[in-house]
């Protein structure tokens, strides 16, 4: 059966299955096929690629681990030798200590004379070496002759491409044992990713590792659950003629605190979010500012319209808090948490629920009141709601976005590298759009303000929050290399 890997783009939606899904997926085909069929499929997908990628490589260097990951590697080797390409193959297994798949395919390869080699060959840029040192059976982090190859793929001026997942990564939680060489450019390396597309290639630093994702099924199609979804930008509904402002909602931002006496203000995170809620089409935007504030006109966005905050009748409206909130926020929290029937919690909206009790139990109970909330933490916000460290919610982003959705019956936005949405009795998502120059100040509070006008206009928490994440990482994928990406630009994009 012919098999030709697919390219996995930011627009389409794909199941994610954990390694225990993909292991018994792989466990359950096996015994219904002829022996060693799987591993055969697979290496004949790696070697597609392979010269599909560098069709004119003078050399492709493909290293193998002990295990069926090696396996894999034997076989595409086996292939490239048939179509005339120079495979050179250094392997850490032995013929007497190998998984039966891998000895086959060792078998195959030997008497197909494929080079086997003791050094890595030198490589130049047309070449290729291709990561087949270890996948879902990575047990510790690589050391001694692994560990040195790895080093020396990630910094050779060949492209890589990365047998089922590269090296090291945890491919539930996206978190590697193997340094990601910031200086590798991800256009230069793939992934091809076997049976399943799983979670931890979408986030933490799995985007990082994987460079470009591809992606074979190997034929087989799985039965096991996903435990969460690929994120894709959704259905953009159209606008009836017969529409008027009103249909499309109202959005107020509460936030923005300054306070002359302490010489702070952070006017400019209220007045992003809004800016970003009227671009993304909310009927109406409301700024309320906190603190005394004396701003009542935005020049830029004067279709903005500035409330105090008890002038507001937020029954009415979608309410976005927290950007720039300050401490000032721990005032309107109460009544917002109470009554507002759509509400996005960003910033210090968060650190001010995290440490107080009181706070949190009027957040776990709006779900029962029928009120919609969104939380959009970044790791550290996070870590605060959940007491423990960033580093904590980092080591497994999905559980941490479903814990927080637990305890808080909210959607929860982890933002950072593969934000994750998650929402109650949903899967969670991970999202593919967006990249590093989304790390600039003021990009969070734009996303508030998309998701508060999606929430205005209609869309469920879930759904609002879903795409308007998409389409914001979208907005940087798209921008200009040559134009610097500024939080005020992506609040009012071309
Ligand atoms: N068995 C099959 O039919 C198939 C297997 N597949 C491939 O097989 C892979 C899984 O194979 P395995 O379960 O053999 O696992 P791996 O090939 O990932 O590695 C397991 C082996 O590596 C050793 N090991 C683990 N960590 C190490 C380290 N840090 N340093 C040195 N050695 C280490 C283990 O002791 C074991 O011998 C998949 O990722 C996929 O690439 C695919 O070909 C699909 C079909
Ligand atoms: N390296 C990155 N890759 C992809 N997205 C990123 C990256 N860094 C930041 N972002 C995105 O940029 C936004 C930053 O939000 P946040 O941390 O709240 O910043 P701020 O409070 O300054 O607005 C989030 O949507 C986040 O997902
Ligand atoms: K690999």
């Amino acid at each position: 059966m012919p098999h030709m890997p697919r390219l996995i783009q930011a627009h389409e939606m794909h199941p994610l299955h954990d390694a225990a899904a993909t292991r018994r997926t792989e466990h359950s085909a096996a015994a219904q096929l002829p022996a060693h069929t799987l591993m055969q499929r697979a290496g004949l997908a790696v070697a597609r690629l392979a010269l599909a990628l560098t069709p004119h490589a003078r050399t492709i260097w493909i290293a193998c681990g002990p295990g069926n990951n090696g396996g894999d590697g034997l076989e595409a080797a086996l292939h490239l030798r048939h179509w005339g390409l120079n495979p050179v193959v250094t392997w850490l297994g032995n013929p007497e200590n190998t998984p039966a798949d891998a000895h086959a395919s060792y078998l195959r390869a030997r008497d197909a004379g494929v080079n086997f080699a003791e050094e890595p060959p030198e490589l130049d840029a047309d070449d290729l070496c291709i990561d087949a040192l270890l996948g879902l059976g990575a047990a510790r982090p690589p050391q001694g002759l692994m560990a040195e190859w790895l080093d020396r793929m990630a910094t050779c001026p060949s492209q890589r491409l990365a047998v089922d997942l590269p090296t090291g990564l945890s491919v539930d939680t996206g978190s590697t044992s193997t340094p990601w060489h910031a200086d590798a450019h991800p256009p230069r390396h793939h992934t091809l990713s076997l049976l399943t597309l799983k979670p931890g290639l979408f986030t933490m630093q799995g985007r990082d590792a994987c460079g470009t994702m591809w992606f074979d099924d190997l034929g087989i199609v799985t039965a096991e659950e996903p435990v969460a979804w690929l994120n894709a930008p959704g259905i953009q509904a159209t606008r009836p003629h017969a529409s008027h402002k009103g249909t499309w909602g109202d959005v107020a931002v509460i936030g923005g605190e300054s306070d002359a006496s302490r010489g702070i203000s952070m006017r400019g995170a209220a007045l992003l979010a809004a800016r970003a809620a009227l671009s993304s089409g909310a009927g109406r935007v409301y700024v309320s500012l906190l603190g005394n504030s004396d701003l009542w006109l935005d020049t830029i966005a004067p279709a903005l319209m500035f409330r105090r905050f008890d002038a507001l009748d937020f029954s009415a409206l979608t309410s976005v808090c927290g950007c720039g909130g300050g401490e000032t926020v721990a005032e309107v929290l109460p009544a917002l948490l109470a009554a507002a029937p759509r509400l996005v919690l960003d910033a210090d909206a968060l650190n001010v629920i995290a440490r107080d009790p009181k706070l949190k139990l009027s957040l776990a109970n709006r779900d029962t009141q029928g009120h919609a909330t969104v939380l959009t933490p970044h790791p550290l916000e996070a870590a605060r709601l959940l007491a423990c460290s960033a580093a904590e919610v980092q080591a497994d982003r999905l559980a941490c976005a479903r814990e927080l959705t637990q305890r808080f019956r909210s959607t929860v936005v982890l933002k950072g590298s593969g934000t994750v949405i998650a929402a109650p009795d949903q899967l969670p998502n991970i999202n593919p759009t967006g990249n590093a120059r989304l790390a600039t100040a003021g990009t969070g509070d734009v996303l508030a303000g998309m998701i508060g006008a999606r929430m205005a206009a209609g869309l469920d928490a879930f759904s609002a929050a879903r795409t308007a994440v998409w389409q914001h990482g979208h907005f940087a994928d798209l921008w200009p290399d040559d134009l610097p990406l500024t939080a005020e630009r992506l609040a009012t994009p071309p």
